[in-house]
């Protein structure tokens, strides 16, 4: 997978050269592009806002320098054609589904707005060209797309091939199977009085397996209850109703 950023602030990107991601990046599991907006810039104060037709408040950033910048980054004619990400607040919600569908992907462009955000006929005349999904990682308002980039981009890249050390964690790991995980433990068997729940000591892989798919699901409950709702039917079998 390619993935591309484009942002005024590149620094804001640089964890991605850490760790797990680092090392996949290095081993040319994932190729990582960063690029700053004002190369795309003509003018002597390098702009990339201007204000909002309309009024109200903050800056508008300006279409010719995005549009500049997107045909540069993500080509005017060529495959394969990059799905463009623009991370806003007023984007849909991403999840683990938009995670793992956008892992099939060849190649990721993301660009990253600040102010109040990119002018809309960037992205209408992107989507002329390419597919584009407007995403928010939450119900707040950060303020850029560089933080919600960096989370997508991880979210993403941890299901690549060859990134995680072991695949079977991304395999396990909450809403994978729509709950959320259980707790887990590590030594020492008691740290300040509290003691590793004993069916973890057992030996007794069914019984090791009931207990933590039992723990998910109370999680589950108490925590977001809405995610047992939209499992799909038949997920829950009678030893999980139990
Ligand atoms: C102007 O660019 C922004 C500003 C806030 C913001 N908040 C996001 C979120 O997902 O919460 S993405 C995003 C992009």
């Amino acid at each position: 997978m390619r993935i591309d950023v484009i942002t005024i602030f590149p620094d804001y990107l640089a964890p991605l050269r850490e760790a797990l991601l680092g090392k996949a990046i290095e081993r040319d599991r994932i190729a990582v592009g960063v690029h700053d907006l004002r190369n795309w810039t003509h003018d002597v104060h390098r702009a990339v806002d201007d204000s909002p037709y309309g009024g109200g408040p903050g800056m508008v950033m300006k279409p010719d320098v995005w549009g500049e910048a997107l045909d540069a980054v993500c080509g005017t004619a060529q495959t394969p054609v990059p799905r463009l990400v623009v991370p806003t607040p007023a984007g849909r919600p991403f999840d683990q589904r938009t995670a793992i569908r956008w892992s099939a992907e060849p190649w990721l462009v993301f660009a990253c707005g600040r102010y109040e955000g990119i002018d809309q006929r960037v992205i209408d005349d992107a989507a002329t060209r390419m597919p584009v999904e407007e995403v928010s990682i939450g119900d707040y308002v950060l303020v850029g797309g560089e933080v919600a980039a960096l989370v997508m981009i991880e979210a993403v890249a941890r299901l690549l091939p060859g990134v995680l050390g072991n695949p079977l964690s991304a395999e396990q790991d909450s809403f994978s199977d729509g709950l959320l995980e259980g707790p887990c433990y590590t030594r020492p068997e008691v740290w300040r009085g509290h003691a590793v729940p004993d069916v973890l000591r057992s030996g007794n892989h069914a019984a090791i397996a009931r207990w933590r798919r039992d723990q998910a699901l109370a999680r589950t409950y108490r925590r977001r209850p809405d995610l047992l709702a939209a499992l799909p039917t038949g997920t829950l079998d009678a030893a999980d109703r139990a």
